[in-house]
């Protein structure tokens, strides 16, 4: 952890002139690291620009001890809610919302503030990034502030109770994640207010209502009920989880379900919420490449159960590339590995199912601690709960708990996590938390090889079936779009050679795979997308790259990024670039604002239908 030393540091000029309300703080001693007090202190990187007394630097601030008080929470309580302004405007709506906001102030003690935040994750995670800036803002509140320390205190206790020793729980010393205190005592997990965050603890501003939930006739009135039922319930499932005897999740639904290994205790797989393992998707099936390489290595690390090392994982790739292929593998290893570990492999469109299911059967608890007992949490295709605020929420607090018991969590989306359009913002951060990596698209040798790999395979199966090399090279040179598409030729090609009794050469290949050479080589790129736009709309195409806002030029462009989303893989900061260099949330708005229009405007959607057409032929 970085010293405190570039915060304790004097800074040229004294802070009275522009800190009227300014109160002395700092006490007699300046407590060090060593006084037992965990959290982190005022560690993070950011050096103070900010106002900084002498008497704030740890020496000094023992020198003057006698002149300086602490103050108490009560005290802190007036100046904090000005800090929580100028964060407002100073860190932004987003952080000041998705992380300071649930900070609140337990007193500040010898120089040292102590801030308390509802998780260990969140303390740290705070410390990390925004300790610097915090210091500053409180140092404009209160002279002499030294450092600043956060704490994680359990929901059920007080901020003023986490001054006793051992009240609260210490941020993690290790920013790899592990070391984490987990949350189990007498080896088994206790449930508490902490465990279960509600809607008390979702930070301010958090929207609510899932249209999923919506659609599934879920009013929001009726909601707000079951919420408050849920609370409830999860207050008295405190108890129950402590007998052991806490309600299940009915379990069910037209989703099959099995788990590596029973996520409950009840040892009933249909408790469990985990994908049934595909046997076609292990490591030995997964072939590597420069492409794949270090998405394939990072699974393998996780898969081998040692410790919690990238905490969540996060692979991400275009469609057809192989994350569903590599979960399910890290499944199956550690199933091998860590045979007694809790895995659940599900479908985030799975997980917002089980939620709407819980929900409607006021079985939140059961819905909790299904997902919060279990050892590694799998959630492929992560972009589908982007939108709908309910799930995410639950989602946020299950990836929470998770991660501060040190339990292992593994993600995938079809795009980067900044680039998930409509994710929350605080979800977003911890998805960068431990490591994101993506699968790049395949280059020949990966193609082929994994072609000579299925053949083989195939050919266990349909041994009378004879492909000649050349026709594998062939196909790897012309599919270069996904390996789902890939194998779908060679199975293809397989099966017609087995119905007309002759080996697959080229002519065959081009016969009856035509169709999918044909999609292969059209290839739309951004520029010809702004070519026929600009053509069709009779604007320039300088005019739609430049930073003119006019209507004439403005929705043509914005018909223009629309497309460049939905026929290209670009990403929406890439876009952004090649129009003028804008920024990727004006991508976002443009796709937004055409995807309104297409349904309400008629001439907008001819438009569009001819336009993609074009392109697409
Ligand atoms: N490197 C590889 N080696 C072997 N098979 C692969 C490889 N990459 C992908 N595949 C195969 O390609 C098919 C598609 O892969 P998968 O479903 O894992 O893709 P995905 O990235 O999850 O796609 P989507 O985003 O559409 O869900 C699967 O049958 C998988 O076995």
């Amino acid at each position: 952890m970085p010293s405190m030393d570039r915060h304790e540091r004097p800074a040229a000029g004294s802070a009275s002139a522009s800190a009227p309300r300014k109160r002395s703080a700092a006490g007699g001693q300046a407590k060090g690291a060593g006084d037992g007090s965990f959290g982190a202190g005022s560690a993070s990187g950011d050096p103070v620009p900010g106002p900084c007394d002498a008497a704030a630097s740890g020496g000094d601030a023992e020198a003057e001890g006698a002149d300086m008080r602490d103050i108490s929470k009560a005290e802190m309580a007036e100046g904090w809610s000005r800090v929580l302004e100028r964060s407002r405007r100073e860190l932004g709506q987003g952080p000041h919302d998705s992380w300071v906001s649930q900070l609140s102030p337990i007193g500040i003690e010898g120089g040292i503030a102590r801030l308390a935040a509802p998780t260990v994750f969140i303390a740290d995670w705070i410390d990390r990034h925004y300790a610097g800036a915090l210091l500053r803002l409180l140092r404009e509140e209160f002279e002499d502030v030294a450092r600043v320390e956060f704490r994680a205190v359990p929901r059920g206790l007080s901020a003023g109770d986490a001054a006793s020793p051992g009240a609260a729980r210490p941020a993690p010393a290790s920013r790899a994640g592990s070391g984490r205190a987990p949350a189990a005592r007498n080896g088994r997990p206790t449930w508490s207010d902490e465990d279960f965050p509600d809607s008390r603890a979702a930070p301010k501003g958090a929207r609510r209502g899932d249209p999923a939930a919506d659609q599934a006739g879920e009013g929001r009135d009726e909601r707000r009920d079951e919420r408050r039922d849920e609370r409830r319930d999860e207050r008295r499932g405190d108890h129950a989880g402590d007998r052991g005897d806490a309600r299940r999740s009915g379990g069910g639904g037209p989703i099959p379900i099995r788990v590596t290994r029973a996520a409950s205790e009840s040892g009933d797989p249909a408790d469990s919420p985990s994908l049934p393992l595909d046997p076609r998707f292990t490591f030995d099936r997964f072939v590597v490449g420069k492409p794949n390489e270090l998405a394939h290595a990072a699974a393998r690390r996780v898969a081998e159960g040692g410790e919690v090392t990238f905490n969540p994982l996060f692979l991400y790739s275009a469609s057809g590339l192989g994350k569903t292929h590599l979960m399910h593998a890290m499944a199956w290893r550690l199933a091998e590995s860590r045979p007694d570990a809790r895995v659940v492999l599900l479908t985030a469109e799975q997980f917002m199912y089980r939620f709407v299911q819980a929900l409607r059967s006021k079985d939140m608890i059961g819905f909790k601690q299904l997902f919060r007992s279990v050892d590694v949490l799998m959630i492929d295709d992560v972009q589908f709960i982007a939108g709908k605020d309910s799930t995410q929420e639950e989602f946020f607090h299950t990836f929470n708990a998770l991660v501060d018991q040190g339990k292992q969590v593994v993600i995938s989306g079809d795009r980067n996590p900044v680039d998930i359009d409509g994710l929350e913002e605080r979800i977003r951060s911890r998805l960068q938390w431990g490591l994101v990596v993506d699968l790049h698209p395949t280059d020949y040798e990966l193609r082929l090889g994994i072609l000579q790999s299925k053949h083989e395979m195939l050919a266990h199966t349909h041994p009378e079936v004879e492909i000649l090399p050349r026709v594998l090279e062939f196909l790897a040179h012309r599919i270069s779009s996904n390996v789902r598409v890939l194998e779908g030729a060679l199975t293809r090609l397989m099966a017609f050679a087995s119905l007309v009794g002759r080996p697959a050469d080229m002519d065959m290949a081009q016969e009856c795979l035509a169709d999918i050479l044909r999609a292969s080589d059209r290839k739309v790129t951004v520029e010809e997308i702004q070519r026929k736009v600009a053509a069709h709309y009779n604007v320039r195409m300088t005019d739609l790259l430049s930073p003119r806002r006019a209507r004439a030029v403005a929705r043509p462009r914005q018909v223009a990024m629309y497309l460049s989303k939905s026929l290209t893989s670009k990403s929406l900061p890439d876009i952004g670039r090649r129009f003028g260099g804008r920024d990727h949330t004006t991508v976002i708005h443009a796709c937004k604002t055409i995807e309104k229009l297409k349904d309400t405007d008629s001439q907008m959607a001819e438009d569009l239908e001819l336009l993609r057409r074009m392109l697409e032929a």
